[in-house]
């Protein structure tokens, strides 16, 4: 037999349920009227499906609606009586009397699950959507449609009202997705909350209840989030200025798609480097229970350092690429204190990089805590008062601290969310706080250098399409004798004209790098001239300062000679 509780709810609460709340809140006059109009209703569907085509079974079903509906409206008045008659403790015990009734005539249970949730999205309803998405493309007439990745598929999920049956180890559910109206109240400056609009409800039979609420519900969470990270678009997002927050301060972050094109494959660096780094990344993705075992948030930071052009921020988006992370972009200045970098932290999802670059121009971290004003003395570098002063500093409205920036990365905030990678990107690693880049904060410092040979030959398979040429090995013994970047190979690699002619661009390459090398040989020069004048001029100086010692000590004991009796 067909279970009807949510057939009831599909078929019958149109015409049911507004019948019902408007009759609880009134009389038992109005009630009549409710009676009359509902079995009016209820009539009318009957006539209406005594016009369908299958009559004899329609007719059936008209007949047990009928009778369902007479049956509920005359609890209604039983209800309506002992709201108007009885006091409250005999109400009370009436109330729970039919809530057990209720659970034997309609033995159905329905879970709720909003898509916002104290502002934030909910990611449960985010994997049912994938999950039903999946699920819904038999059963459903009505489904949204939405570009993925690359604009090469779309992303099916259920449409408004349409309802899904499921089945899971021989429990039977019904999934519909709703929406609640919005807020028209003309007083207000805004419309009401998200968190109000869509939700998805599950109904199922109590017996089952066990099934549903566990093995069930997480059985749709792996498979939903499983489908989510197959079809989810990156999004690469930045931090709104504090002051830009939105009226309930929960719209943080701004974003857009992240369509970088850069992965490992096209990253020109050492590939045992390389090889370490992709390793590291697969062993941090697979470790969410070694991070629990050992009692340590999963997250894991990576410095990159070096010169202009040699690659980090390329490399950031090939992380992001391989894992399928979002980017969060967080551009400190626009942060006014540590309490709003808290929030934006908490405000970060699951399955991200967050990323800080160039951290020495940032704020003022560099090297050792700094005074505003004068030099600092050594001794009050490590002043823990001073420290106490900064950290006030943070907290009271006026910018982000050392310490504020310490506890962003390694405090107690920072395990508010899992799986999740901070990377920071330098020219001057040397200007950094030690405590900034211990490991724990940064796990893994990778210098990003200039070009070598190996990194050359990534660059002209990408850009030539070669991996073999007579020049390699010129511009192989040139890039040894030079310093070069990685940005600046490619930028000579690039054919200037349509025909790609191969020869013109390693010529162009081979003449940048001589070039390169005769500019860097005369600034040697230039340099070295400059350290022995220095050195000479230092010389001369000192001896200078020993004659005028000499000459010092010499008046003075010939005037003590003078002076003696
Ligand atoms: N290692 C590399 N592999 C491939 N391309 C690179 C590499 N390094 C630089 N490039 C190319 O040079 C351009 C600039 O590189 P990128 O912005 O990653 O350098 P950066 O190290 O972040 O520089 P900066 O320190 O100035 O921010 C990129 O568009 C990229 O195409
Ligand atoms: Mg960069």
């Amino acid at each position: 037999m067909q279970p009807i509780g949510p057939q009831l709810c599909n078929t019958c609460r149109p015409l049911l349920g507004p019948t019902e709340f408007t009759f609880m809140d009134s009389s038992i006059n109005q009630y009549l009227q409710a009676k009359t109009k509902m079995e009016a209703e209820i009539e009318s569907k009957n006539i209406y499906l005594k016009s369908s085509e299958k009559e004899g079974e329609m007719n059936m079903m008209g007949e047990s609606w009928a009778e369902l509906g007479s049956r509920i409206a005359g609890l209604m008045l039983v209800w309506a009586t002992i709201q108007q008659f009885f006091p409250t403790q005999l109400r009370v015990y009436f109330e729970k009397l039919s809530v057990k009734f209720l659970g034997i005539v309609y033995p159905f249970v329905q879970i709720t699950i909003h898509e916002y949730t104290g502002g934030r999205r909910n990611e449960v309803y985010a994997a049912i959507e994938s999950y039903l998405g999946a699920k819904s493309t038999k059963q459903a007439r009505r489904l949204k449609a939405d570009m993925v990745k690359n604009s090469k598929s779309f992303v099916l999920s259920l449409d408004k009202s349409e309802e899904v049956t499921d089945e899971f180890k021989g429990a039977k559910v019904w999934w519909v997705l709703r929406e609640t109206a919005r807020s028209t109240t003309p007083f207000l400056p805004y419309r009401s909350a998200p968190e109000e609009r869509k939700y998805y409800t599950v109904s199922f039979h109590r017996k089952y209840g066990d099934i549903v609420t566990g093995p069930y519900l997480s059985h749709v969470m792996e498979e939903g989030k499983a489908i989510e990270i197959k079809n989810r678009q990156q999004k690469l997002y930045t931090n709104k200025p504090s002051d830009n927050w939105g009226w309930n301060g929960k719209h943080l972050w701004s974003h857009i798609v992240f369509e970088h094109p850069a992965n490992f494959r096209t990253l020109a660096m050492d590939p045992k480097k390389k090889q370490e780094i992709i390793d590291d990344l697969i062993a941090f993705t697979k470790s969410k229970e070694y991070y629990a075992k050992v009692g340590k948030a999963w997250k894991r930071g990576y410095l990159l350092y070096g010169p202009p052009g040699t690659g980090k921020s390329t490399m950031i988006a090939a992380m992001a690429n391989f894992l399928n992370y979002d980017v969060y972009d967080l551009e400190l200045t626009s942060v006014k204190n540590n309490s709003d970098l808290r929030k934006l932290l908490v405000d970060t999802s699951s399955k991200s990089i967050i990323v800080i670059e160039d951290i020495d121009c940032s704020l003022d971290l560099t090297g050792k805590r700094k005074k505003k004003k004068g030099k600092i003395r050594e001794e009050e570098q490590n002043d823990p008062l001073e420290m106490k002063e900064e950290e006030k500093e943070g907290d009271d409205g006026s910018k982000v601290t050392l310490s504020g920036l310490l506890n962003f990365i390694d405090g107690i905030w920072s395990a508010c969310g899992p799986e999740r990678i901070i990377i920071f990107t330098t020219n001057h690693k040397d200007k950094l706080d030690p405590a900034l880049i211990r490991r724990g904060r940064m796990d893994m410092h990778i210098e990003m250098s200039y070009c070598k040979f190996e990194a050359f030959k990534v660059l002209a398979k990408n850009y030539l399409d070669i991996d073999s040429h007579p020049l390699f090995g010129t511009v192989g013994s040139l890039l040894e004798e030079t310093s070069m970047s990685p940005c600046d190979v490619a930028e000579n690699l690039i054919p200037k004209t349509a025909s790609k002619d191969v020869d013109t661009c390693l010529n162009n390459l081979v003449e940048a790098l001589n070039k390169a090398k005769e500019t860097a040989k005369l600034k040697n020069e230039k340099e070295a001239k400059t350290k022995k004048v220095a050195g000479k001029t230092a010389r001369r100086y000192s001896h200078w300062m020993k004659m005028i010692g000499k000459l010092r000590r010499k008046t003075d004991s010939e005037n003590k000679s003078n002076n003696d009796p």
